[in-house]
């Protein structure tokens, strides 16, 4: 069994349990908030911008050119195409960005980053696998049913577009490629730890916000 594969099967319990979680039935049931979506986008866009240094660590740390090729492009498509779609998005619903954002977010943001500042070349690849692979996955299972809202529609649909199907499957196979067997529990773990940073963050969006100080 491939390295990848073998990673996933570790976690399938806890997979299947960010796959349905509320956030992602609310969307399926074309019932998730305005409210939770409106804070989901502020914790989202926040984390797009992280995602840029995530890859940026990956491409410090990329053996190839080839690697490092792609993994540039992937910064690209973030700062160019997904970014924009939040300053649009933010400047159109009147969306902050919150100086005050809940733990689950902030643990999200900083448990990533950590794994990508200190973590070697395939933990990078493993965490952001985790979390493409899943949006992949629900946003698939998403594609033919009906979401009123047009913004929340095309953020869907951005997650099964060729672009990022092209990502999430190039992130599955490079670990294929510079992981070794002897990485399997060690990257398993890292799936781990990031699904359940996933599935927190994801509640995060249904608490209220955190009150700021003083
Ligand atoms: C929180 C979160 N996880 C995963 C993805 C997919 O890259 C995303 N955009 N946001």
């Amino acid at each position: 069994m491939l390295l990848s594969d073998k990673i996933l099967s570790a976690n399938t319990d806890i997979l299947d349990r960010m796959l349905k979680h509320r956030f992602v039935a609310d969307v399926q049931a074309d019932s998730l908030q305005r409210d939770v979506f409106h804070r989901y986008l502020a914790y989202e866009g926040q984390f797009v911008e992280t995602a840029i240094s995530i890859f940026a660590f990956a491409t410090i740390s990329a053996p190839d050119i080839g690697a490092q090729r792609w993994l540039i492009g992937v910064q690209d498509a973030l700062a160019n195409k997904q970014v924009p779609y939040f300053e649009d998005i933010f400047a159109r619903r009147d969306i902050g960005v919150e100086s005050q954002v809940p733990d689950a977010v902030a643990a999200f943001d900083a448990g990533m980053l950590e794994i990508a500042r200190t973590g070697a070349f395939v933990d990078v690849l493993t965490a952001m696998f985790a979390a493409e692979w899943m949006y992949w996955t629900w946003s698939k299972a998403t594609d033919t049913t009906q979401i009123s809202d047009p913004d929340l529609r095309a953020w869907v649909d951005m997650h099964t577009a060729t672009d990022f199907a092209d990502q999430a499957m190039w992130l599955k196979n490079a670990i294929d490629t510079y992981g070794d067997e002897s990485d399997v529990d060690r990257l398993a773990q890292v799936f781990n730890h990031v699904t359940q940073l996933e599935i927190d963050f994801h509640t995060a969006a249904y608490d209220a916000p955190p009150k700021h100080e003083g």
